[in-house]
């Protein structure tokens, strides 16, 4: 399910370019995934050399990264304010910047942190660029909505699947207790008709659409970092 075509020094490259853009004193978003896990060490390393910063995590794994990096950590709701997010994608359309996000289940926080900060920071590596989106859209769905949700994503013409977990029998569990359907509609033309009407659907607690949240994102490359500005 998950995209992982890039390489890690395409993620650290881009990684450590979005960190570029921490300054002393912000609170600053930790998306989540193996991308923003470099972010996460390259802010712990900033911190240990006597950065004052206060992260706002988006899973238990930015979570746990984040402290064995020893960056202090707040709630969401104990913050006003969130100077900057940076966070991962699972696709990105290079033409407005709306993404696909969620291949680790932990897309709901991360709207929510993302969309909140003043400036929102994506990284990612080549092999998650498209002039067009066409990756399987995860929709967050509370236990007992499942097969409503997924007779309604079909009616709309996509193609659910529940995602299945991989060390244990069963489904995956959200860090909030949900499940996850990976809704595959094919090329996606209009993003924004398509999170509204996800949005919409009793029993969805969010899709991973990001549309019109992201400032810049930085796609991390073998020889340097092509920023698109958005
Ligand atoms: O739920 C997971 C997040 O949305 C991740 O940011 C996304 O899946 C990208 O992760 P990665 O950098 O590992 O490809």
């Amino acid at each position: 399910m998950k995209t992982t075509g890039g390489t890690d020094e395409q993620k650290r490259r881009a990684a450590e370019r979005a960190v570029e853009a921490v300054e002393d004193g912000m609170v600053v978003g930790l998306g989540t995934g193996s991308t923003t896990a470099f972010a996460i060490r390259a802010i712990g390393d900033l911190v240990a050399d006597g950065l004052d910063v206060r992260g706002v995590p988006t899973s238990f794994a930015s979570r746990e990264l984040a402290r064995e990096c020893g960056i202090p950590l707040v709630d969401l709701d104990e913050v006003d304010v969130i100077d900057l997010a940076i966070d991962g994608a699972d696709q990105v359309e290079t033409t407005d910047g709306a993404l696909v996000k969620g291949g680790g289940a932990a897309h709901a926080r991360e709207k929510v942190v993302d969309a909140f900060a003043d400036r929102f920071l994506v990284v990612a590596d080549p092999s998650k660029t498209a002039e067009t989106l066409s990756h399987p859209i995860p929709v967050e769905v509370l236990p007992s909505a499942r097969s409503t949700v997924a007779a309604t994503v079909t009616d709309l013409g996509g193609d659910p699947t529940l995602r299945r977990a991989e060390k244990k029998d069963g489904p995956v569990v959200t860090d909030n207790g949900n499940l996850v359907l990976d809704c595959d509609f094919g090329t996606i033309d209009d993003p924004n008709s398509l999170a509204t009407s996800l949005s919409k659907m009793p029993g969805v607690v969010e899709h991973g659409i990001f549309a019109g949240l992201a400032e810049t994102v930085y796609v991390g490359t073998d020889d340097g970092v092509d920023s698109i500005e958005l």
